[in-house]
């Protein structure tokens, strides 16, 4: 018998039900019981928790959002924090934790994992896709479908008028959704934190507005920048007011937010999020510990939990080159 924890920390993602389902499932196999706690990490500090059945995850697999609630838990960036986490798994006499979270989850995970003698396991669910050793987490597929789908819409409408957009997706601080949802979108522009600097933003703003000006006397269509959060200093409205100011045309500011993180999750991340599920609950029953479950080259992998949050995956350098050499030039045919 084993007692099993899971929790859902950081930004939602589409695909952290699905991944629950799977875990309540597979526990039921192994004749496991489940406690959630609710909130994130402020559920494990409160002992806010409930036990999980499988009738709780009955019909959740395409909801959005996560049934144990998310949240940021600043008190886990504190000792005292984590040992009240720690206090709260003996005292409920937990054997496993699971966390489905992104990499802040994580860190928090190795923190708890140095004072509990429990096993821990990371599932790796966060739209940004900034989790290493896996090729996807759960929910950037999602993300990616949900902001192509709007920008589409835009694209209708910057064509019927011949305007710039400049639309700002999410990711934090990195430039997965960004590039994705640029190329799919076939932005003229795609400005993310890969390829672009802003050290000297009169150049850059001059750049931009050549690029603009350029491509808007030449042809009759619409100009679609793809910018990432967090890129442009003072903030992509900013950016276009000035840009407007400099190219004497319309440049119109779209910020899709947190539409990129709700909705139903695509079958890509259904399947994602029910394969590391299952596997998490195996790697258990198998007295493994300390590890993220992540998926490579369409094959489920168990890597050390440290590893997962070095920072080194990033864009394919061949998206990036491709998207500067080829893609945002406007072709002649379509002059
Ligand atoms: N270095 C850390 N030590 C302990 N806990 C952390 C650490 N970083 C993040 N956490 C915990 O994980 C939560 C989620 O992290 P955050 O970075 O906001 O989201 P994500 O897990 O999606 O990357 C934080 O609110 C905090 O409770
Ligand atoms: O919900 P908040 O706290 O405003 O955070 C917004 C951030 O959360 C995200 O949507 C998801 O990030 P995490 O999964 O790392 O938490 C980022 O893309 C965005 O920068």
């Amino acid at each position: 018998m084993k007692n099993i924890a899971v929790l859902t920390s950081g930004g939602d993602a589409p695909g952290m039900n699905a991944a629950l389902r799977a875990i309540v499932l597979t526990c039921l196999q192994y004749k496991y019981t489940i406690t959630g706690y609710y909130h994130g990490y402020n559920g494990l500090i409160n002992g806010e928790s409930k036990q999980i059945h499988v009738d709780d995850v009955n019909g959740i697999i395409g909801r959005g959002g996560t049934i144990l609630k998310s949240a940021r838990c600043p008190a886990m960036l504190s000792d005292n924090g984590i040992k009240q986490a720690v206090s709260t798994l003996m005292k409920d006499k937990i054997d496993a934790l699971i966390v489905i979270g992104g990499d802040g989850s994580f860190a928090g995970l190795l923190e708890i994992a140095k004072y509990w003698q429990g096993q821990v396991i990371g599932i790796p669910g966060t739209i940004d896709n900034d989790v290493d050793q896996t090729d996807f987490t759960i929910g950037f597929s999602t993300a990616v479908n949900t902001a192509i789908e709007a920008i589409d819409k835009i694209r209708d409408t910057a064509d019927a008028f011949e305007r710039v957009f400049i639309v700002e997706v999410m990711g934090r601080h990195s430039g997965f959704i960004t590039f994705n949802v640029g190329i799919a979108s076939a932005a003229e522009q795609v400005l993310s934190f890969e390829n672009f600097d802003c050290v000297n933003k009169e150049t850059r703003l001059n750049e931009l507005s050549n690029s603009i000006k350029n491509a808007q006397s030449n042809r009759h269509s619409s100009y679609l920048i793809v910018i990432a959060e967090n890129l442009w200093p003072e903030g992509t409205t900013e950016l276009a007011k000035n840009l407007t100011e400099l190219t004497g045309i319309d440049c119109t500011p779209c910020i899709l937010g947190y539409i990129q993180r709700g909705g139903s999750p695509v079958a890509k991340d259904r399947l994602l999020a029910t394969k590391l599920g299952v596997a998490s609950v195996q790697a258990l029953a198998e007295g493994k510990t300390n590890l993220m479950m992540g998926e490579q080259n369409n094959t489920v992998v168990e890597v050390p939990l440290r590893q997962s949050i070095n920072h080194q995956k990033g864009v394919s350098k061949s998206l990036i080159k491709a998207q500067t050499d080829i893609l945002s030039v406007p072709k002649q045919s379509q002059i």
